[in-house]
């Protein structure tokens, strides 16, 4: 078995290659700078992240009648409000519930995408107490009449340490929702995390006893590190509800370039500029012969 720099086996399909929360970041800047593509500005790859993550999680949560989506103070959360306002407006009748309990801060695009939220029927803004009531009414500890699915949209790769209020117990009754014990088919998505599921240590390997597991995780651009758990064979057999979000997972986004690729090794990413699909599936699970 071939081992690449990071200690990784290379021989799953996706070619040992996860970025750092370093080189998203620089990925990231090289995509707003216009070096090895065309240059975008901040908003347009938060709304194209957004509107894509959003096809992905309609696809897959096909039966969810309302969608809470919780933000986060940075830029993942901006990609929650893009996919909340997308839910509302694609799929008929559905309820979105928006939480970002630290308000828009000093980002002009954030508070321009809360407007745009609030402007959007079928949108709502929730207090924790609302969400709280979401959550246990999913874990069946309170009666409830419609089936929700959780976008989490928390923290992304500038996540760091362990979680601060004011999310610590939205992200406490998360995690018990994902639990071993509850484990579901493959087929039914109650939980999506957007790029990085919140609580992970970007870089590092997730705790696994007490870890938030989403059923989807939807990789932007490409995955993050912490993903390559699935490929580390000294953490030994990942559990179960690990190796399900490893074959469910998928990666959206059309930012890269073959330059970008290139620069960043991300040969096996299947979405370009200019690809006709906004997310496709991405077995981290799987491994190639060789
Ligand atoms: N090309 C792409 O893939 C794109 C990805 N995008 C998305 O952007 C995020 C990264 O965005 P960034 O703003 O850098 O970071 P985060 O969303 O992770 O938010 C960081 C803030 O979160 C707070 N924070 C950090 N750690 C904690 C913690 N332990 N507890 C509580 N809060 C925490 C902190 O905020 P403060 O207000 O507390 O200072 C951080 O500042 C990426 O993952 C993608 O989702 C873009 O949309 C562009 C395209």
């Amino acid at each position: 078995m071939a081992s690449d720099r990071d200690g990784y086996s290379t021989w799953c399909r996706y070619g040992g290659k996860f970025l750092s929360a370093a080189e998203a970041r620089a990925l990231d800047d090289d995509l707003i700078a216009g070096v090895g593509c065309e240059a975008s500005t901040l908003e347009a790859l938060m709304r194209r992240a957004g509107e894509q993550a959003a096809s992905a999680t309609l696809e897959r949560a096909r039966d969810a009648e309302t969608f809470a989506v919780l933000c986060g103070p940075g830029n993942n959360g901006g990609d929650g409000l893009v996919l909340a306002r997308a839910c509302a407006l694609r799929r008929e009748g559905v309820r979105v519930v928006v939480w970002y309990p630290k308000g828009p801060g000093k980002s002009e695009l954030y508070a321009k995408l809360v407007e745009e939220c609030r402007a959007t029927r079928n949108v709502r803004f929730a207090d924790e107490a609302e969400i709280v009531d979401l959550l246990r009414e999913a874990s069946g500890d309170r009666a409830g009449t419609s089936t929700c699915c959780f976008i989490d949209a928390l923290f992304g790769f500038s996540f760091r340490g362990a979680v601060r209020e004011p999310y610590v117990n939205v992200m406490k009754l998360l995690t018990a929702l994902t639990s071993e014990s509850r484990i579901r088919d493959v087929g039914v998505v109650r939980t999506v995390s957007l790029d990085i599921p919140s609580g992970w240590s970007v870089d590092g390997a997730p705790n696994t006893d007490d870890v938030f597991i989403p059923d989807l995780l939807i990789s932007l651009t490409a995955p993050k590190r912490c993903c390559a758990t699935f490929d580390n064979p000294a953490l030994g057999e990942a559990p179960a509800r690990l190796r399900r979000m490893a074959q469910t997972h998928v990666v959206a986004g059309t930012f890269l370039t073959d330059e970008l690729c290139e620069r960043y090794g991300l040969y096996a990413i299947p979405l370009r500029r200019g690809s006709e699909i906004d997310f496709a599936p991405l077995d981290l699970s799987r491994r190639d012969e060789s």
